[in-house]
C-alpha cells in the first residue's frame, strides 16, 4: 500500500506536467478517481442542475460507487500513465509534420498537387469538435481561400470523420453563465457556418467514416462528398433536445426531398454511405479498401483543371443562395440560443456524461 501511495502522489505530480490538455472527459475521470482514492465514495450534496460543472464532477465521483480507495489510486496511476504514453507515442498526426502550417493544435493542414487539405485531428475523441478546432477551422478556411490551391479538401484523421460538436462545449461555462455561454456559442455557431457559405473555391468532403450532427449538415455546403462505403450519416438533435444548422433545414429538404429530409432531421435517421448517396447527399461512395487512392487519384486530376474558371463556375452555381443561405443560418443559430437553454438539451448532455462516467 506504501508503495501504491507513492506511484499516486507521482502521478497526481505528473498530470500536472503533462504536455497536452488531455480533455474535460479524461479531466473529469482523473477528478473522479482521486476523490474516490482520497475520500472513499462520493458524500457531498449533489449540485443543481444548472451547476453543469460540479454536477459534471458530482456525477463522475458519485459513479465509482463504493470502489476501494485502492483500486481508485491504481485506476488514477494507470490513467495518468496511458496518457503521458499517449502523449509521447500518439497516433494523433503531429501538426510540427507541416512545417508550412504551423499554428494549429486541432488540425493537420497540407498543400500539395493544388489541394489543401484541412484534417480534423483528434481521433481519440473522434474528431468531436471543440471551440477551438471551429476557430482553426474558421482560420484554415480564411488561409485557403487566399492560398494558391484550386480545391480545398475536408476529412477526419482516425475510424471517424467527425462526431459532430464536442459535448464537453457545455461544461465551460463563463462568468455570466449558461445565458452567456448559449449567446457566445450561437455566435461561433453562425460564423462558422458563414464560412462555409462564403467559400469561394470548390469544397470537398472526402468522408473517411461515420460523421454526425453539424459535421453532417454542412455537407449540404460542400461541391463533392465522397464516402467510404464505412461511412454513416446520423443527425440526432432531437435525441440532443436540439434543432438543425449548418443551413439543413433549408439545404436537406432541397437535395433529398422534406420526407427524407425530417426522417433525418426530426427523428435522427442514421443513413448508411449508401442511402446517402441516393438520397443526393453524396456524390459517390468507394470501397473502404480503396476509399483513399480512387478518391486522391481523382482530386489530383480535378485539381489540374483551370482554376479560374472552376472557382468563377463555383460562384455562379452558389451565388444566388449566398443571401437566403446566411438568414437561413442565422435563424437556425437564434433558435439553438434558444435550445442549449432547455432542459430537454441540458438533459441530453447530462445523459451523455452520465453514460461516459458509468463506463
Ligand atoms: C459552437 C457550438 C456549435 C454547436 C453546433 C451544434 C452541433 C450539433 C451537433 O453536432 S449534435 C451531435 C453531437 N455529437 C454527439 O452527440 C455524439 C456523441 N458521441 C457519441 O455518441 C459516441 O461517442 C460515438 C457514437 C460518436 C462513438 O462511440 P464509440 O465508438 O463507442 O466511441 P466512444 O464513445 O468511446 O468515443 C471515444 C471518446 O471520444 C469521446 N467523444 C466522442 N464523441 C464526442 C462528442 N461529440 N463530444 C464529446 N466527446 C466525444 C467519447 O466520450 C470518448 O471519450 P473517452 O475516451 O471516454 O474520454
Amino acid at each position: 500500500m506504501g508503495a501504491c501511495q507513492k506511484d499516486f502522489e507521482s502521478a497526481v505530480n505528473q498530470v500536472k506536467l503533462l504536455k497536452k490538455d488531455p480533455g474535460n472527459e479524461v479531466k473529469l475521470k482523473l477528478y473522479a478517481l482521486y476523490k474516490q482514492a482520497t475520500e472513499g465514495a462520493c458524500n457531498t450534496p449533489k449540485p443543481g442542475l444548472f451547476d453543469l460543472i460540479n454536477k459534471a464532477k458530482w456525477d463522475a465521483w458519485n459513479a465509482l460507487g463504493n470502489l476501494p480507495k485502492e483500486t481508485a489510486r491504481q485506476n488514477y496511476v494507470d490513467l495518468v500513465s496511458g496518457l503521458r504514453s499517449s502523449s509521447d507515442s500518439s497516433s494523433q498526426v503531429k501538426p510540427e509534420a507541416d512545417k508550412k502550417r504551423a499554428g494549429y493544435d486541432t488540425l493537420v493542414i497540407t498543400s500539395e498537387d493544388c489541394i489543401t487539405k484541412i484534417m480534423l485531428n483528434r481521433p481519440a475523441k473522434k474528431n468531436a469538435l471543440t471551440t477551438q478546432m471551429y476557430r482553426e477551422i474558421m482560420l484554415a478556411l480564411e488561409a485557403a481561400s487566399k492560398d494558391d490551391s484550386t480545391i480545398t479538401v475536408f476529412t477526419g484523421n482516425g475510424d471517424y470523420y467527425s462526431s459532430g460538436n464536442d459535448l464537453t462545449n457545455f461544461t465551460d461555462i463563463p462568468p455570466g453563465g449558461i445565458e452567456e455561454k448559449a449567446k457566445n456559442s450561437a455566435i461561433l455557431l453562425r460564423d462558422f457556418v458563414d464560412c462555409f457559405i462564403d467559400f469561394p473555391k470548390p469544397l470537398v468532403a472526402v468522408v473517411n467514416g461515420p460523421a454526425v450532427g453539424i459535421s453532417v449538415t454542412i455537407l449540404g455546403l460542400f461541391d463533392l462528398v465522397y464516402a467510404s462505403d464505412r461511412a454513416t450519416f446520423h443527425t440526432p438533435f432531437s435525441h440532443l433536445g436540439q434543432t438543425p444548422e449548418g443551413c439543413s433545414s433549408y439545404t436537406f429538404p432541397k437535395i433529398m426531398g422534406p420526407a427524407k429530409a425530417v426522417e433525418m432531421l426530426i427523428f435522427g435517421k442514421k443513413l448508411t454511405a449508401g442511402e446517402a448517396y441516393a438520397q443526393g447527399l453524396v456524390t459517390e461512395v468507394f470501397p473502404d479498401s480503396t476509399f483513399q487512392k480512387e478518391v486522391w487519384t481523382r482530386l489530383k486530376a480535378y485539381s489540374k483543371l483551370p482554376q479560374n474558371a472552376m472557382h468563377i463556375s463555383k460562384q455562379i452555381i452558389r451565388n444566388h443562395e449566398k443571401e437566403k443561405l446566411h438568414a437561413i443560418n442565422a435563424e437556425e443559430s437564434r433558435i439553438l440560443q434558444e435550445r442549449w437553454l432547455s432542459d430537454e438539451c441540458m438533459n441530453a448532455v447530462m445523459d451523455f456524461f452520465s453514460r461516459k462516467a458509468k463506463l
